[in-house]
């Protein structure tokens, strides 16, 4: 792996550069109101600069705000029919589709047995993302909780497996919400990871030290953004301050990365949403936005993401480039796919997609939604137990493994 050779900083020395990202979409295929253009605040001003806001044709043009609209499935509408009973209008079409989506993407509970033939004698690694995975999408990002079932679950997977939760909340805010001590955490989309101890790993990299965790025990501190901390800061108060006047719109610090979410936001706001947020980045060539469900994550150009935090904390664990170890990753996002990616193309484990409707990914598998991945995770858990019980009992009925 990358991080066992090279000494380099992941900290890209090119910014990319914002006109790269256009995609030069014509503007009449979207509608602009008058009321946009008067809710959007002429300037603002950051470290005493007063600044113009650019046109909101950048917007349009780069992409913003059709990626803005595409970020996140719709909710399904419960309607009434004509005698009254309600039913979800999750249309016919949309299960034909879904079903022939699965072809692609099978469902990683109705392929159970392929995946654990597969894992026979081997050591699983389990990544989870949290939000939308572990916890269902909700409107107030402070209310994601997790269920108590679905702990119960993680914590059974972390005695039988290896487990990390890669978010893109801060390390803090994830531990808060999924109070699991036993697990590994990457928050900030893997730019903030605790793992196992690591001599290879503090010895040869710089941005990776020896520190304690929440119970004292010791462990590895890898922070390869640290450098920016005060320019996220900056970057908070600033978004804070220009997105206060859109209603619904909420901002979170998550130490090396914000969000700014605009689920709440009324949809004929999002482009001024997304104006702003792309004239500020105007001033930080050294930060990016990326788009997650409903919400723009702005964090540093920097060569690191989900994927990258795989690598690292499988090398942590000591489970890289071994034939017997099998890594699954299960995630709902955008920010995923860098996880599947580096699983598909070492082909050395299993991406599982959350989602309940067609989506291109880098996963090999799917599964509809939290319940079925708590589902799923239950079901490997017993697999395991069997295995291990089969293991026990061997040696006296004469069987060798
Ligand atoms: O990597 P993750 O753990 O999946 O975190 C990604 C983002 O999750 C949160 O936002 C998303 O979930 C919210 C609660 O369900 C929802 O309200 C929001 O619309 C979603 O985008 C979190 O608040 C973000 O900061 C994370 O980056």
């Amino acid at each position: 792996m990358e991080l066992k050779s090279s000494h380099v900083s992941p900290v890209l020395t090119e910014p990319v550069p914002m006109n790269k990202s256009r995609l030069g979409i014509h503007s009449s295929l979207l509608s602009y109101s008058q009321q946009d253009a008067a809710s959007a605040p002429a300037k603002y001003t950051r470290s005493g600069s007063r600044k113009s806001v650019g046109s909101l044709d950048d917007v349009r043009c780069n992409g913003y705000l059709d990626a803005m609209k595409a970020s996140s499935p719709p909710r399904k509408k419960v309607v009434k029919s004509c005698n009254n009973n309600t039913h979800l209008s999750a249309f016919d079409s949309d299960n034909e589709d879904y079903t022939s989506w699965t072809l692609d993407y099978p469902s990683a509970l109705h392929y159970f047995e392929n995946i654990t033939e597969r894992a026979k004698n081997k050591q699983i690694a389990m990544f989870l993302d949290y939000d939308g995975t572990l916890s269902p999408i909700v409107d107030d990002p402070d209310a994601a909780y997790m269920s108590e079932p679905m702990r119960a679950t993680v914590t059974s997977v972390a005695k039988h497996f290896p487990t990390a939760i890669i978010s893109g909340r801060s390390r803090d805010k994830v531990f808060e919400l999924v109070k699991l001590r036993e697990l590994y955490y990457a928050g900030s989309h893997g730019m903030d990871i605790i793992g196992p101890v690591s001599d290879t790993l503090s010895n040869n990299h710089p941005d990776c030290v020896k520190s304690t965790d929440y119970e004292g025990k010791e462990i590895s501190l890898f922070q390869p953004a640290k450098e920016f901390l005060p320019m996220i800061d900056e970057v908070f108060r600033t978004l804070v301050d220009i997105t206060k006047h859109i209603k619904g719109a909420k901002v979170e610090n998550h130490k090396f990365c914000v969000s700014v979410h605009y689920r709440n936001v009324d949809e004929n706001n999002w482009i001024t949403v997304g104006q702003l947020v792309h004239d500020m980045l105007k001033d930080y060539p050294r930060l990016r936005s990326t788009h997650g469900r409903k919400v723009l994550e702005i964090r540093p150009v920097i060569d690191w993401n989900k994927g990258k935090a795989v690598e690292f904390l499988l090398d942590s664990l000591g489970l890289t480039n071994r034939d017997d170890v099998l890594p699954i990753y299960i995630g709902d996002d955008k920010t995923d796919e860098d996880a599947f990616k580096v699983l598909r193309e070492s082909n050395r484990g299993y991406g599982i997609l959350v989602s309940s409707v067609r989506k291109e990914s880098n996963a090999l598998y799917s599964l509809r939604d939290t319940s079925e991945v708590m589902k799923f995770l239950q079901l490997l858990v017993n697999w395991k137990r069997q295995q291990d019980d089969d293991k026990k009992q061997a040696p006296f009925l004469g069987i060798w493994f």
